[in-house]
């Protein structure tokens, strides 16, 4: 039977220092993407708003325009900065995510771009579920203030290795969308993300390995570094969880790269130990992956 993964591959998930320089969070970023590479990373990841600072004020002022694609250099530096480096790198890139506007309606995303080893522009995905919370005393944030919301599940397909999943941090909190991803083949659920001090230590780690555990797949967590002096302060630990919920890796609050090897056969391994998917009952709940709306 084919394997999910096709081959083994290194995975790396920089949590980046970003800063309100779009300029310098850019070449930092290729600075640390071509380190990650020089070691073996084929598939790269970036943090949630790493070209920006994350907070509904600054979304308007960094927001770039994506569409009609490809965007100008004006209208986007870092659709052009990512698609270089790709290409540069050699791997794919997962660029983590970016505040962007809509021209036609005046809209703001929070979107993610993944591109391929030539540069080409593989998938993009919008954060479907925004990050509205309010935990009285602790935090409150409001990301549908200003953003709208994407309403697809974003898959991509690598030729080498396999499908993978890209959704934005609170993303990870709906079981659903996992579910469905991993039901339509894809090996690898990538969340660049910004959890904060008061979730982070409580729900990250456990989402991560909540998300791997229920569908039997690797699980990429990826948030930009803490900074004390932000306005918002990211919890960090990114982190790399296998099939059978194991984390191989995890950073503390610093800059820092995960890097770890997929293992070709290990999902297959864990699901012929616990074989949920052919126990699950679909004539007792229905099958959430019925009303999948998909990918482009
Ligand atoms: N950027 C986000 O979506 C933050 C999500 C978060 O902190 C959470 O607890 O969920």
């Amino acid at each position: 039977m084919a394997q999910l993964l096709k081959q083994s591959v290194k995975l790396a998930l920089i949590q980046l220092a970003c800063t309100a320089d779009k300029a310098h969070n850019l070449s930092h970023a290729r600075s640390k993407v071509l380190e990650a590479t020089k070691a073996g990373a084929k598939i790269v990841v970036l943090p949630e708003c790493f070209n920006s600072p994350y907070g509904t004020k600054f979304f308007p002022q960094y927001a770039e325009t994506l569409l009609p694609s490809p965007p100008t250099e004006k209208q986007s530096p870092t659709f052009h900065a990512l698609s270089q480096l790709a290409k540069e790198a050699g791997v794919y890139l997962v660029g983590g995510s970016i505040p962007e506007r809509e021209d036609s309606s005046d809209k703001l995303f929070n979107t993610s771009l993944t591109f391929g080893p030539r540069g080409e522009l593989l998938a993009t995905h919008r954060k479907v579920h925004l990050f509205d919370i309010d935990i009285p005393g602790k935090i409150r944030f409001k990301e549908s203030e200003v953003l709208s919301p994407g309403n697809k599940i974003t898959i991509v397909d690598l030729p080498e290795y396999g499908r993978i999943a890209v959704a934005i941090c609170y993303d990870v909190r709906f079981p659903e969308l996992a579910m469905i991803a991993a039901r339509k083949g894809a090996f690898l659920l990538l969340y660049p993300g910004a959890f904060n001090l008061t979730t982070g230590a409580l729900h990250w780690e456990l989402q991560g390995r909540a998300r791997a555990m229920d569908n039997q797949v690797y699980v990429g967590l990826c948030s930009p570094s803490r900074d004390m002096t932000a306005e918002y302060h990211a919890w960090g630990h990114s982190m790399v969880v296998d099939p059978n919920a194991e984390v191989l890796g995890q950073l503390d609050e610093k800059e820092g790269i995960v890097m770890t090897e997929l293992i070709q056969g290990r999902i297959e391994e864990v699901r012929k130990g616990i074989p949920l998917e052919t126990q699950r009952r679909f004539d007792v709940y229905p099958d959430v992956s019925r009303g999948f709306r998909g990918t482009e």
